[in-house]
């Protein structure tokens, strides 16, 4: 236990015995009017890695299998989700709830870019209030009959994303690293986040693994060779997928047109969504 221990364990960071003993004692409970199957937190060790793209792409081809997909944006600084799929209407709300947006194809979401007047406008408040608001985006939203729930988390593995882990039941959580991270350790970091919260992780995906010559079709390992391979044997963990680079990716995604995206490399990672 820190010396400056305030006994709030949803703003501290201290891996102590009391937290250790009761993870699930600061679960919110959801809605009243939601119904949620699964809820699957999709988390990076840093920014910039694609970890929104990955949620984004998991909810997309989910949703193109049947299922009723839904992305809470709890990256609260950086809200990008909206923008991948063009939607840049309010939220509407009722007096049961915050309704959530829905795309094209069928998609619910919410983030804080649904409620600002301006969207471009920073977001500069607390660590607390970044968690309290994703904590609204899980008690006051009514996702309705959902049948996975993927959660963009906030990067890194420090206060906000703890409280995050502490206050939303997730059923699993998917990693996403880039050959350029130091991966192994910041591997070891989310998995011992998830292990502290008893969470289980689905598995590792690579994103920007490599660039597709567009003449000859050789892989070009941009950033080096990979070592997920290796990290993820190290921690018992699936690699569930290899993302390339790929500017009809980036073209498709930052056009507000994700549901048009074809990832078919992530096919393995939404299997195991499915099979959690
Ligand atoms: N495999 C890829 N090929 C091409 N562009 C990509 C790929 N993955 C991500 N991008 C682009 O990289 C940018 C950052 O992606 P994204 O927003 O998903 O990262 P992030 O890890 O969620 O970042 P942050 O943590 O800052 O929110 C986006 O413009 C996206 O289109």
């Amino acid at each position: 236990m820190s010396e400056n221990c305030t006994h709030d364990c949803s703003n501290c960071g201290e891996n102590c015995p009391s937290r250790e003993a009761n993870p699930a004692d600061f679960l919110e409970k959801p809605n009243a009017m939601s119904h949620i199957k699964k809820v699957i937190g999709v988390v990076s060790g840093k920014g910039g890695v694609g970890k929104s793209m990955v949620t984004s792409m998991l909810a997309v081809l989910l949703n193109r299998r049947g299922a009723h997909t839904a992305v809470l944006d709890a990256d609260i600084t950086g809200p990008s989700i909206p923008k991948a799929f063009g939607i840049h209407q309010k939220a509407m709300g009722s007096e049961f709830g915050i309704l959530p947006a829905r795309t094209k194809t069928g998609i619910d979401i919410m983030s804080v870019n649904l409620l600002l007047d301006d969207e471009t406008a920073p977001v500069v408040w607390r660590g607390p209030i970044i968690a309290n608001t994703v904590k609204q985006f899980w008690t006051d939203v009514i996702w309705e009959n959902v049948d996975y729930l993927f959660v963009d988390m906030p990067p890194g593995t420090g206060d906000v994303p703890l409280t995050v882990f502490q206050s939303i039941p997730l059923d699993g959580i998917v990693i996403v690293t880039s050959p350029q991270e130091l991966v192994s350790m910041i591997v070891a970091k989310a998995v011992n986040m998830a292990k502290m919260m008893n969470v289980p992780i689905i598995g590792i995906v690579e994103n920007m693994s490599y660039v597709k010559c567009p003449d000859c079709g050789k892989e070009i390992k941009v950033f080096g060779e990979s070592h997920v391979e290796q990290t993820a044997e190290q921690f018992g963990l699936k690699v569930l997928g290899k993302v390339p680079i790929d500017p009809e990716i980036a073209k498709n995604y930052d056009a507000g047109l994700a549901e048009l995206v074809n990832v078919d490399c992530l096919d393995a990672a939404a299997d195991a969504v499915e099979q959690l």
